[in-house]
């Protein structure tokens, strides 16, 4: 849960730079993830939107020529430090990806697994209830409760991303992490998709990665602009859509590239 006071970002980026080889992909952001809040991150397909997302809780760590500089921190604390656990680190700042990826295992084992590699229920009953509670929160519970030993990938793509969120908010997670998460979904699951962010976002720093102006200007309350790797605009979501302060952000908001 949150131990951050309301003003105090619960992540902070700051001077940070990603080379892929010799590709440098993010050049010199700062940003901060409140709790409470949706971030938006926009900008033309290729400006480092994705590879930021995934600095936050080091999912670039494994990618070949990776090189992350700068500092980021969670609850004040160098999620690069080497005393960091990744483990842990990825348990408290969660992420759902593009395409739904439930593990070839039973709605049940899907949600279950995070808990029980974090040793996180003392029992049966225990372990019972956080499924419960986790698919109640993904908004799922009412459609599988019958069928929880059914394979997670029978279920259609908008109940495996909802399968996805309740696998990262089973393991308590601070800040949840959404790579475009609605892009592979028809506008029904969408819609239902952002429902749930909306009511997530009470308890979880939320940092989405979107293509769609709709969406970010619907769900999030600060949007950043990301453009070539530089973080050109950030503010609050009103404000970037309504009047923005760099022509780049205009230009790609009312259409004119991207
Ligand atoms: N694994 C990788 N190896 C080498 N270069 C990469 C890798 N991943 C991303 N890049 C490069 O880093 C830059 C930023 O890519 P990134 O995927 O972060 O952008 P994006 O804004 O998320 O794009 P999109 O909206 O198309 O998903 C691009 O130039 C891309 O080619």
């Amino acid at each position: 849960m949150s131990t951050s006071q309301p003003h105090t970002p619960k992540m902070t980026a700051r001077n940070v730079h990603v080379h892929y080889g010799t590709t440098h992909a993010i050049d010199d952001v700062d940003l901060d993830l409140h709790s409470d809040e949706v971030t938006a991150l926009i900008g033309p397909s290729g400006c480092g939107k994705s590879t930021f997302l995934r600095c936050l809780n080091r999912m670039n760590d494994s990618v070949a020529g990776c090189r992350v500089t700068g500092k980021i921190t969670l609850d004040g604390v160098d999620v690069y430090e080497p005393k960091i656990d990744v483990v842990q680190l990825r348990a408290r700042v969660g992420m759902v990806f593009q395409k739904p990826n439930p593990f070839p295992k039973s709605i049940y084992d899907n949600v279950a697994y995070g808990p029980r590699i974090h040793g996180l229920a003392d029992s049966r009953t225990d372990l019972d209830e956080i499924v419960a509670t986790s698919l109640d929160k993904a908004g799922l519970w009412d459609e599988v409760k019958d069928r929880l030993e059914q394979p997670g990938t029978a279920l259609s793509g908008g109940q495996q991303q909802r399968l996805c969120i309740a696998r990262a908010i089973a393991v308590n997670p601070e800040v949840i992490l959404m790579d475009e998460p609605c892009s592979a979904l028809d506008p029904i699951a969408t819609a239902r998709v952002e429902a749930l962010i909306e009511e997530l976002k009470g308890r979880y720093a939320i940092a989405i990665v979107t293509h769609s102006m709709q969406q970010a200007a619907r769900i999030s309350q600060k949007t950043a602009f990301f453009h070539l790797g530089v973080l050109v605009e950030h503010g609050d979501t009103t404000q970037i859509f309504t009047s923005p302060q760099d022509d780049r952000t205009r230009d790609y908001i009312t259409g004119r590239f991207g």
